[in-house]
This record gives structure tokens, sequence and C-alpha cells, in this order.
């Protein structure tokens, strides 16, 4: 396949693959690896994605930062404690299906070759598409298609990793009035905005499909389609120490807002249904 000039391939030390974005509009980096987009930085402003500075790009294993692709099931598989977390997506290698650049927007598709995902753990036939559309904003659209007989159950996610000067200064605006999980426990009531000052893990239902992020220097904003969940996320002191590839202090410069499909708002696809998560992410 041809690049256009914008796009060039690179790769890690340890032998990851990667495109290098730099156009008139943004500058970026997507592995083949979980069709994962590490950096996003539109032009005159600041990076919008988080990377652990711990981060050293093993084969086979999900970065920590950027966007992984959740799917095709959120968190621990429930039936099957062993499989992965977050399930096969961001651990597997994508094919790159096209790059094209129009005015200055690069529109790069993947598909993810389902031979990967081993049969035990999802015995269903589909298709799933990724997206991304990087030109001001970065719009990532994962469809995924049943294309077997049978109905198919999905969560997912698009786990956003967010920089933040200083976790202190942060406010999560556009959750007042929804409904959260957490720790086991809910249907919880949001009032207001929300601030983090320990580990938050919550799992959100939610109808407004805009949340931003006050950084206390900036405002992250994140708009879901095909989601009325989302997950926020902060491991805070503790959990941070337990992470791989985490500083022990990285909690303080981040925040993880993830356009989903959990809990509640899982998709149940019937054979030839299709459902795309798309999430779209810059600055205010
Ligand atoms: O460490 P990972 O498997 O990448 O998961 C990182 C985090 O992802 C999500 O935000 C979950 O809600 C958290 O419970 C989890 O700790």
């Amino acid at each position: 396949m041809s690049l256009p000039p914008s796009v060039s391939t690179g790769q890690t030390a340890s032998g990851l693959a990667y495109l290098d974005i730099h156009s008139p509009l943004c500058d970026a980096r997507v592995f083949l690896q979980g069709a994962h987009l590490t950096h996003f930085q539109p032009k005159g402003q600041g990076p919008l994605l988080w990377l652990s500075p711990s981060e050293d790009f093993a084969r086979g294993r999900a970065i920590r930062g950027g966007v992984p692709v959740c799917w095709p099931w959120f968190g621990n598989n429930k039936p099957s404690p062993e499989a992965p977390a977050h399930g096969y997506a961001r651990t597997c290698e994508w094919h790159l299906v096209d790059v094209e650049d129009r005015d200055g927007e690069v529109i790069i598709q993947f598909s993810l070759p389902m031979d990967a995902l081993p049969q035990q753990h999802w015995p269903h036939s589909c298709e799933l598409s990724l997206v991304m559309v990087l030109g001001k904003t970065a719009r990532l659209t994962l469809t995924t298609d049943n294309t077997g007989h049978s109905p198919l159950l999905l969560t997912q996610a698009l786990h956003s990793y967010f920089p933040v000067p200083d976790i202190d200064q942060v406010q999560v605006l556009g959750l007042d009035g929804s409904q959260y999980w957490e720790a086991g426990t809910g249907p919880l009531p949001q009032a207001g905005t929300v601030r983090i000052d320990r580990e938050l893990d919550r799992q959100y239902q939610c109808q407004q499909p805009l949340q931003q992020i006050d950084t206390g220097q900036g405002l992250i904003r994140v708009k879901r389609e095909g989601s009325h969940s989302l997950v926020l996320w902060n491991p805070w002191v503790d959990k941070a120490k337990a992470l791989g590839q985490f500083p022990d202090d990285g909690y303080r410069q981040m925040l993880c807002l993830e356009a989903a499909n959990v809990g509640g708002d899982a998709v149940t696809l019937a054979p030839g249904q299709q459902h795309s998560l798309v999430t779209e992410l810059g600055w205010a």
C-alpha cells in the first residue's frame, strides 16, 4: 500500500511497527499492535493523550496509555476468568486496510484478523474494524458486524488516557444527573462535577454524549456515539504501584475517560446486525 506524504512508518527498539502522522492539522502515532493511537497533538495545541513514561512496547502486551481498544469484553471475562482482561483487540496485530490524506485529515482503516481470537473465549463469527480520522480532533469508530447465525453479546471501550498537569486541579464535567456503579455498588447518583482525590473506577450510565475534562490548564472534550456508558478511572496511590508499565506517581498526571458499552449498555447483535462505538477527542 502506498502511503500519503503525511504518513511514514517506523518501529520501536522492541520491533513494534507504527505509523507516524505529520499533517498540517496534527501529529500522531498509531501502532499496528492493538490499532493503538498513542500520540495525538493538534497543531498549535498540547498533546491530547497520556502515554506512560515507563512503557517499553513489548509484543503481545497492551500499551499503557493512548487509546487501548477493549474488545470483545471490557474488564474480566466473567465466565472465563483466565481470559485476558479487556479482551484481545489491544494485544493483537491488526491489518492495515487503507491510509489516505483528505485535505490534511488522515484517515486510517484497520481490521482485526479473527483467527487471532481463541474460539473457546469467543465462539462467534464476526468482523471488527477501526477507522481513525485524525485532523483537528481524533475520531475513532469501532464497528462490529455479526456475520454468524446466533446473537452475540459485546462489552467494549475506547479506553482513552488523558494527560493532566496535576490531578488535584482536575474536574470532569457533563456527568451531572447520571448514575454510576463502583466496587460492586450502584446505582449511585452523580451530582455536579467529579473531582479525583482517591482511586476511582466507575462505570457511568449516561445519556449525555459529551463530557469535558477541565485540567486546570485547558479543556478536553470527549464525545461519544453509539454509547450510553463510560468508564472513569484513576488508580491513585496503591494501585499505581501495582500496575505494569506505570510510574508510582503517574496517577497524578493522567485520567481515563472511556467511551464504552458496559453494564446495562452492553450490546446484543442479532445475526446480520452491526454496531459502531465512536469517540471524538479534542481540545475545546
Ligand atoms: O491494567 P489494565 O488491564 O490495562 O486495566 C486498566 C483499568 O482499565 C479500566 O479503566 C478498568 O475500569 C480498571 O478496573 C482497570 O484497572
